[in-house]
């Protein structure tokens, strides 16, 4: 099957190759051609060009894109989108004056998270979430990744990750699942954190990887949950059993975390709401992606990552939205895009590059996803009418996106 969209005002992110992310000044750059046609055939992109020069095509559909834009899906490379009813409450709490550090300490947050999805079957958490990833494919994600880390126990958390497996059966785009049972201590081993790092090192991990239902392992980095000693245990046991580390870190405190995760070869540290030069220097010269997750800023009050510094640094960025019950119960990467404009002072080419590129790399799916590249698939947002892509952050809050489109298919 072959579609051709024609008349592109413009077509975003044209890429020969995509063989490394992008960092410091190249992220500046957002190749596009003006008045562009695109072949889509058998899902994925086939060619593309200038209008003056379109070839003719036989037996094909016709998308007539004047005045819109035609740009990679968004990446969403951090989400904990399977999860069980909400934590309104807590929004509440915060509104009147709670800290969410002091949420977690009174036993809500993410223990509250696994109290209600240890109760829920796990039909009602596939329906729940199902619900979610077409919410969120229809604001132009079309790959995500999804984690574990609300179950708490081997039976919760494998729930979880079967959950995600199925997500990733009956859903057409990427889906690629993280393993976080090392997201909180929970209740039943409050004063014993080494029994519960012992059932996840000796029985979670092993299982979770014989059964083939991750791709990587997580840890909550950060003081009150899980310490630098911990994490190299649960990133050397993640790692022995072929889990790639992308951890939580430097959320609220920098503990030296990022450090560890480089010394493990970590595909991504996330969250980075606060970093000392140390951790600049930590990931200088790794294969380590810095996210950021600028609407868990917006959510909770918290400072944003410091982007500018990370650039500056020569350093490579992605933007994710670390779609979550309590601290960012929203999946919209537009919104993500723009907050990183606003609050990050990234120009729209540098969030654009973030939100596809460099988000692509962090899942692991840069040589088949986040560019319009040949041969990639053909996971696509079409714009409504617009003078510009930069009018996408710019008017933030809305989304002008006309279609969705993955492997050439219209979602
Ligand atoms: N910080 C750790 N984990 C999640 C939030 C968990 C929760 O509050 O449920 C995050 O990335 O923000
Ligand atoms: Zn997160």
């Amino acid at each position: 099957m072959k579609t051709i969209f024609k008349n592109i005002k413009q077509l975003v992110q044209v890429r020969e190759e995509t063989l490394k992310p992008l960092r410091g000044s190249e992220m500046k750059e957002l190749p596009v051609i003006d008045n562009a046609w695109l072949l889509v055939e058998d899902g994925k992109i086939a060619d593309f060009g200038k209008m003056q020069d379109l070839p003719s095509f036989e037996g094909v559909s016709e998308v007539d894109a004047s005045g819109k834009f035609l740009l990679p899906g968004w990446i969403d490379s951090h989400t904990h989108l399977v999860y069980a009813g909400n934590r309104e409450q807590e929004f509440i709490d915060r509104i009147n004056g709670l800290t969410y550090e002091e949420i977690a300490e009174k036993g809500g947050g993410i223990v509250n998270s696994a109290i209600k999805l240890q109760e829920t079957s796990e039909e009602e958490l596939y329906q729940q979430s199902a619900r979610r990833l077409e919410e969120v494919m229809k604001m132009g994600t079309t790959a995500i990744e999804i984690k574990s880390g609300y179950g708490l126990t081997t039976a919760a958390e494998l729930k979880m990750l079967r959950v995600i497996k199925k997500l990733k059966e009956n859903y057409k785009l990427p889906v690629k699942a993280t393993f976080l049972g090392a997201h909180a201590i929970p209740p039943e081993y409050k004063n014993d954190k080494d029994g519960y790092l012992d059932l996840l090192v000796n029985e979670m991990i092993p299982k979770v990887a014989e059964e083939g239902l991750a791709e990587f392992v997580d840890i909550f980095c950060e003081k009150g949950y899980f310490s630098v000693e911990d994490t190299h245990r649960v990133l050397e046991a993640g790692k022995k059993n072929g889990l790639r580390p992308k951890i939580h870190v430097n959320q609220f405190n920098a503990i030296g975390g990022i450090k560890a995760a480089v010394e493990h070869n970590a595909l991504s540290v996330d969250h980075l709401e606060v970093m000392e030069p140390d951790d600049l220097d930590a990931l200088e010269d790794s294969g380590t992606m810095p996210v950021a997750l600028p609407s868990c800023s917006l959510f909770l009050g918290i400072p944003y990552s410091p982007a500018r510094q990370i650039l500056d640094a020569g350093l490579p960025l992605a933007l994710a939205t670390d779609y979550n019950p309590g601290s960012t119960p929203n999946g919209n990467m537009n919104l993500v895009i723009s907050l990183a404009c606003i609050k990050m002072k990234l120009n729209p080419e540098e969030a654009i590059n973030a939100a596809t590129i460099n988000a692509a790399y962090a899942m692991d799916i840069l040589d088949t996803h986040g560019s319009i590249t040949k041969g990639k698939a053909a996971n696509l947002i079409l714009t409504e009418e617009i003078p510009s892509y930069g009018f996408m952050p710019y008017s933030f809050g809305a989304n002008h996106i006309n279609s969705v489109y993955i492997n050439g298919k219209k979602v």
